[in-house]
C-alpha cells in the first residue's frame, strides 16, 4: 500500500510541490517499468555457492525525527567495515563513479544526482549487482539504496536476494542539512538547493520502504544525533553475536 506524505518538513516551501508531483510521476512510470524487469534465474550473486549477507543502511522518514541524505551512513558504514569485515558498497558512490567514468548513462546520471532525483532503479540495481559479484566478500552494507518501493522491487527481482537486515538512521533535518553543507567533498548536489530538493523526493518516497522492512522484522532504527562514537555504539549491537552469513 503507498502512503503519501501528509505534510512537509518546515524547510520545504509550497512552491516546491510542483516538483514532488514531478518525482511521484516520474516513480510511476518506473514504477510500471519494473513488471518488464527479467526475476534473475538462480545464479549471479549464488553461484559462488553461499547466499550473500547484505544490509541495507537508510535514513528513516518519520516527520519529527526525519532523516535524510546526510545523516551519516557513509560514516558509520566505515566503521562497521572496520570492526565487521563488511564490503560497503554506496550506491550514489557506484554512480558518481559511473559519471566520472563517462559511460554511456554518465550524462543522465549527472543530471538526474543535480537534480536530487532518483536513477532509474535498472541502472543502479546493475551496477550494485556488478560490485557484489566481482567481489570475494559475502557481506554487504548497501548504503543509500534501495531509496523507493521501485528500487526495492527491482533488486530483489533482479538480484534474487534481499537483505538480513536494514538498519534506518534518524537524523533531524536541520543537522542534516548542516552536516551536507560543511562536508566539503565536492558533490555537486552538496548545496542548499539541491539538498531541498533532495528531502523533497526523499520525503514523499521513502516511507514505503520503511514500512516492508518494518513488518518483515528487518528494521533497526538508530538515532543518528551525537558523535560518531556514540552512535556507533548503537549500531554495533545490530551485528554482534550474529552469524554474518546469508
Ligand atoms: N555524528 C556526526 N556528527 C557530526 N558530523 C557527522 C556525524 N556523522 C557524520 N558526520 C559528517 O557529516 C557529513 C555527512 O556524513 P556522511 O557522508 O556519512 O552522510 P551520508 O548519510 O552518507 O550522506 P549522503 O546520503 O549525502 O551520502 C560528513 O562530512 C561527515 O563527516
Ligand atoms: O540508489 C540511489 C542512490 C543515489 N541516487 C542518486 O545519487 C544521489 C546521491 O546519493 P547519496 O546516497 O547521497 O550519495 C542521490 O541524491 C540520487 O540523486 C540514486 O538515484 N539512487
Ligand atoms: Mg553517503
Amino acid at each position: 500500500m503507498w502512503r503519501r506524505v501528509a505534510s512537509l518538513s518546515p524547510l520545504i516551501s509550497s512552491s516546491t510541490s510542483s516538483y514532488l508531483n514531478q518525482a511521484a510521476y516520474k516513480f510511476k512510470i518506473w514504477e510500471s517499468f519494473t513488471t518488464d524487469i527479467p526475476t534473475q534465474a538462480k545464479g549471479g550473486l549464488f553461484s559462488k555457492g553461499k547466499a550473500p549477507f547484505i544490509t541495507f543502511v537508510l535514513e528513516t522518514f518519520l516527520p519529527k525525527l526525519s532523516g535524510g541524505p546526510g545523516s551519516g551512513k557513509g560514516t558509520q558504514c566505515a566503521k562497521i567495515v572496520n570492526n565487521f569485515g563488511f564490503k560497503h558498497l554506496s550506491a550514489g558512490e557506484l554512480l558518481r563513479r559511473e559519471v566520472a567514468s563517462n559511460s554511456e548513462y554518465g550524462a543522465m546520471i549527472l543530471n538526474t544526482i543535480k537534480e536530487g532525483k532518483i536513477v532509474p532503479s535498472e541502472v543502479t540495481v546493475k551496477l550494485i549487482q556488478k560490485e557484489m559479484e566481482s567481489s570475494d566478500s559475502h557481506r554487504f552494507l548497501i548504503d543509500g539504496f534501495p531509496r523507493t518501493e521501485e528500487n526495492r522491487i527491482a533488486f530483489e527481482k533482479i538480484t534474487g536476494a534481499e537483505p538480513d537486515l536494514v538498519i534506518f538512521f534518524d537524523c533531524p533535518q536541520e543537522e542534516m542539512v548542516k552536516r551536507v553543507l560543511s562536508r566539503n567533498e565536492g558533490r555537486v548536489d552538496d548545496n542548499i538547493v539541491t539538498i531541498k530538493k533532495r528531502l523533497i523526493v526523499f520525503e514523499a518516497l521513502n516511507l514505503p520502504v520503511i514500512n516492508y522492512y518494518s513488518k518483515r522484522g528487518k528494521l533497526y532504527t538508530i538515532n543518528a544525533v551525537g558523535t560518531v562514537d556514540e552512535i556507533f555504539e548503537q549500531v554495533r549491537p545490530v551485528f554482534t553475536g550474529k552469524q554474518l552469513i546469508g
